[in-house]
């Protein structure tokens, strides 16, 4: 039953909420180290700071104070050190670059583990709690730290601006890669601070969109780091990865070799064993479809040929990275989605079985150790939230509640009224079930009339449905008096891989007819006024709300909003993820124009009538701002009522609190402006130019 208390959830309370970050958990499962982010409306900014936490109860405490970025916090195997990422300014030396710290769990003076030039993006302990390996872009052709060094502040100092690169991948989601420099894998050594760069010289590199921690493996014997690695080095763009090992001898390269290549498969989150027997990964079938799932398979260590198997094809859901094995080396546990949801997953590798260990809302992270299991957990109805439990030495839960560790947000959440969320299914596409979640205000009153809000989300193959979103919250779009409406259809994760693959070369045309089965379906409700129908969407779902208004009879929903939406699969050719697109639309636009056009918004303008509200950042290279443009002109030179929100220091996300508040404003005006039963709160939309 929703609170009955009147404070509504607010924009400005969302963004007064703390956001926590994913658990490391020490190696005797008491204690729990994680980052938390408070955001600032008055400063414009977010801080990240470091808290400690215990799964035997107790307060939680604050480890670092506010930095700028502090950030993926890990326990050492040994327990005497939290690692940790950030930019600091200490003992006179201003870091250029996030770089490594260290600080005792018991508090005390963080120190910088050692100097890397090139900055850290992510790390991973060895075993031994001695050493620690890093990822690092690096200049290829650099021969040591000091070179690093030396080329980075003569490209910090060169007077030229220009992005030159020879790469098919270049650019990710919204940021240029490094220019001139790949993924390498570093070792730092706690005792001296000395780093090593163990690929230099090498044609290795890692995967470059955005690799991390799960990119890396460590054998139990510190001997071997296993990394994911793109044989095609960034020519391809779309590339299949492989797996490679590196052979130490101390902090030194002895040597480095391919593992697990095959060009049909991609291969990501390779996982020692702890009895360093096995090597688990995830596996795709890329040859067979582009649309075929990570699957969890397993490398024989002692195998001379090399051979490995996939462990769980029979199981129609998808294993997400990272893979933690169990302790006894008979189970891997992992995060996958399931239907809206999303739970910590054990999977028996000998009896290739399946079950659920802590079930989600949606799960955002996870640690295991020492018999216990710690998760970040959030729902439609709360933000992330810390619970730990007890796991039995197979990593079988044990009771039924995990106790919750931390209480971040109570004391603010305490009296808001939040409103409902409910699961429903309705009869879609093809006769198939798809899943419709809905989002009710405070106070919702069945005998009384509510406009509905669809919020499409992006992808399209994501499934989100009990979650708490921070850009697109469904409570408080509720709180402003909609029946918030997400509909998970046909193309969506979570529901196998037919269900995901089905849209497959005919982009919107199931979807569309999802979106207008729960439409109907919302309509026959008592408690919907049919007068007061809205859609809006973001990426894929702003692709959606494009495809609609010119798909669907004017009139039927009042206005869309389209945020960073796809208009033209031309012109989306200049995103970052053009590799793809030939898969997913079924040709390349060059042999086959009509294929893309027949999926694609801008090529049936001429029957776009509904009101529309385009919003874009202008940092966006995952869809280019050039596509929301493109979809406002057409609408303003048609004459159809829009208005843009272009924000010139934002990507896909809008992350700057004031701006997300901006969003949001310009969100509910968009929606009052239109919505005959608000009064007008300014003066009437401009009558649109005499259509054309
Ligand atoms: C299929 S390529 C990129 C898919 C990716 N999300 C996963 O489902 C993605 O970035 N989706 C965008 C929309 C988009 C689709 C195709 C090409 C570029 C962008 C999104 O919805 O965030």
């Amino acid at each position: 039953m929703a609170k009955t208390s009147s404070t509504p959830l607010t924009v400005d309370l969302l963004w007064q909420l703390q956001r926590i970050g994913a658990p490391s958990l020490s190696a005797d499962g008491a204690q729990v180290v994680c980052s938390v982010t408070q955001p600032s409306m008055q400063d414009n900014r977010t801080a990240s700071s470091l808290w400690l936490l215990s799964t035997l109860g107790g307060e939680p405490r604050q480890l670092t104070q506010c930095g700028d970025k502090d950030g993926q916090p890990r326990f050492s195997p040994t327990g005497e050190w939290i690692a940790f990422v950030a930019k600091r300014e200490q003992n006179g030396v201003k870091d250029e670059t996030p770089q490594l710290y260290l600080i005792p769990p018991d508090g005390g003076e963080a120190r910088r583990a050692g100097v890397v030039p090139t900055g850290v993006d992510a790390f991973k302990w060895f075993p031994d709690g001695q050493r620690l390996a890093l990822i690092s872009w690096v200049w290829p052709e650099g021969r040591g730290m000091k070179d690093q060094a030396a080329r980075l502040k003569a490209f910090k100092e060169r007077k030229e601006t220009a992005y030159i690169t020879d790469a098919a991948v270049y650019r990710h989601w919204d940021d240029n890669l490094p220019m001139g420099r790949v993924p390498h894998v570093l070792v730092l050594e706690v005792a001296t601070g000395k780093v090593t760069d163990v690929l230099e010289g090498t044609d290795y590199e890692l995967q470059r969109r955005e690799p991390g921690a799960a990119d890396l493996s460590i054998s139990p014997d510190g001997q071997r780091i296993a990394f994911v690695h793109d044989p095609a080095r960034g020519q391809h763009p779309a590339p299949r990865m492989a797996l490679a090992e590196i052979e130490l001898k101390g902090s030194a390269r002895k040597a480095v070799r391919d593992l697990v290549k095959h060009a049909d498969w991609d291969f990501n989150a390779p996982s020692y064993s702890p009895d360093s027997l096995s090597l688990a990964f995830l596996a795709s079938h890329q040859a067979k479809k582009h649309t075929m799932p990570q699957q969890l398979a397993v490398l024989d260590l002692a195998d001379k040929r090399a051979r490995w198997e996939v462990i769980s094809a029979e199981w129609d859901r998808e294993p997400q990275a990272p893979l933690l094995w169990s302790e006894d080396a008979s189970a891997l546990l992992f995060v996958a989605e399931e239907q809206g949801r999303s739970h910590v997953w054990r999977f028996d590798v000998a009896h290739r079985e399946p079950s659920v260990v802590a079930q989600g809302g949606t799960i955002h992270g996870f640690d295991t150790a020492a018999a216990c299991l710690v998760t970040l957990t959030d729902r439609a109805a709360h933000p992330g939230r810390l619970h730990a439990q007890g796991v039995d030495d197979r990593g079988v839960r044990l009771g039924q509640e995990a106790e919750r560790i931390e209480t971040f947000n109570d004391k603010l959440l305490a009296n808001v009224a939040l409103g409902s969320t409910e699961e429903h299914w309705v009869t879609g596409a093809k006769g198939e079930k798809v899943q419709v979640w809905l989002h009710f205000p405070p106070g919702f009153d069945r005998k009384k009339k509510y406009p509905l809000l669809h919020t499409i989300h992006g992808g399209p193959h994501t499934g989100p449905g009990d979650c708490w979103h921070w850009r697109w919250n469904y409570l408080v779009f509720a709180a402003q008096g909609y029946v918030t409406a997400n509909v998970n259809y046909h193309g969506s994760s979570g529901f196998g891989h037919a269900f995901l693959d089905s849209i497959t070369h005919q982009w919107g045309a199931l979807e569309l007819q999802d979106m207008e089965a729960a439409t109907d379906w919302l309509l026959k409700k008592p408690w919907i006024d049919r007068q007061r129908v809205f859609a809006t969407g973001g990426s894929y779902g702003g692709y959606m709300v494009a495809w609609m208004n010119a798909h669907v009879k004017p009139g039927r929903y009042k206005a869309y909003i389209c945020h960073a939406g796809c208009f033209d699969w031309v012109g989306m050719f200049a995103d970052d993820a053009y590799g793809w697109h030939a898969q997913e639309l079924g040709a390349w636009y060059w042999n086959d124009m009509a294929k893309a056009h027949s999926q694609s918004p801008h090529a049936f303008a001429a029957s776009m009538q509904t009101p529309t509200l385009v919003i874009h950042g202008a940092k966006d290279y995952r869809v280019p701002d050039a596509q929301g443009l493109a979809y406002y002109n057409t609408l303003k030179a048609k004459g159809v009522d829009a208005k843009l929100v272009w924000f010139p220091d934002e990507n896909h996300w809008i992350l700057k609190p004031r701006n997300s508040a901006l969003w949001y404003q310009e969100f509910f005006d968009w929606l009052k402006r239109h919505d005959p039963a608000a009064t007008p709160k300014r003066t009437a939309a401009k009558k649109p130019a005499s259509k054309r």
